[in-house]
């Protein structure tokens, strides 16, 4: 465990104290105070705490949808606003927002075809190419392309969000509580196909939860955040062994990661009473 670190690098994600506050009517939210974090290329990264530590707050602000009072970021040398510009972000929402009319394929591959438009315009290097089906298969979907989203069950459609979110080409994704809306069950199997295909493309990614287990499974890095104001209380490294199949939920070292989280973020929150 060790705290959050500034640093600032064009290889680097780099938050560097970042603070925001929400104002509603004469009503002050302090929903984050001075966060400070680096990680590099390729690493998986969660945000994990309780509700209303700032986490979606932080997650929006990297996607250039929140704006912040004071600090900086770099996404790789961009700030977020130019990293949305440039299509180097691709962003996975809670529910899986497929266009109905449009078969699973075409939706996956919609989001790519924009950005390569963009890139032409822009005039930039075409990005690493994706191949659609390739991913859709990876992720369980390889009989579903063809169909429309109301023909896929719930796990499915958050699968094909995330295939999606792949095949965009981006090198930067942040995915917001992707799984929260699914049963038990199907969480358990959208995460591990989500950690499957992820340990194969090792992109960079931020995930939001509120589940520790979710956490340890899937990052190498657990940021623990703390409410009122929200802010990083510790970023725990997660050095579990990869690949990381089902068989690891059972073995004792990730029961012992899980607790390890769940008890720094008791000590987050007993450091505040
Ligand atoms: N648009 C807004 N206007 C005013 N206050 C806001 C706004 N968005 C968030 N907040 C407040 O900022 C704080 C952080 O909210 P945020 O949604 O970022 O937390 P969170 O950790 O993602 O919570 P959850 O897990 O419930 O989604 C909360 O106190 C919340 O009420």
């Amino acid at each position: 465990m060790h705290d959050g670190v500034s640093a600032d690098s064009g290889q680097k994600i780099a938050i560097h104290n970042l603070s925001k506050t929400y104002t509603r009517g004469d009503q002050t939210v302090r929903a984050l105070s001075d966060v400070n974090l680096s990680f590099s290329e390729g690493t998986f990264v969660t945000l994990f705490g309780p509700s209303g530590c700032g986490k979606t707050t932080l997650l929006r602000i990297l996607a250039g949808l929140e704006t912040h009072d004071s600090g900086d970021v770099s996404l790789f040398g961009e700030t977020p606003q130019q990293a949305t510009r440039a299509k180097n972000i691709a962003w996975v929402p809670q529910s899986a927002a497929l266009l109905p009319w449009l078969s699973i394929r075409a939706n996956v591959k919609l989001s790519q075809m924009v950005n390569r438009a963009a890139d032409h315009l822009a005039g930039v290097r075409k990005r690493l190419p994706e191949d659609a089906d390739q991913v859709l298969a990876d992720l369980g979907l390889a009989d579903f392309a063809d169909a429309r989203p109301a023909q896929l069950s719930g796990g499915m459609r958050q699968r094909a969000a995330i295939a999606r979110g792949f095949v965009q080409g981006a090198p930067l994704m942040l995915m917001d509580e992707p799984f929260s809306a699914l049963d038990e069950l199907t969480r358990d199997a959208v995460r591990l196909r989500l950690l499957d295909v992820w340990e194969r493309k090792r992109k960079t990614v931020i995930f939001v939860t509120h589940s520790a287990l979710e956490a340890v499974l899937l990052s190498d890095k657990v940021v623990v955040m703390t409410p009122r104001p929200g802010r990083v209380h510790a970023v725990v490294d997660i050095d579990l062994p990869r690949p990381r199949g089902r068989a690891v939920l059972d073995s004792p070292e990730f029961a012992a990661k899980v607790r390890e989280v769940q008890h720094i973020l008791r000590q987050g929150w007993e450091a505040d009473e």
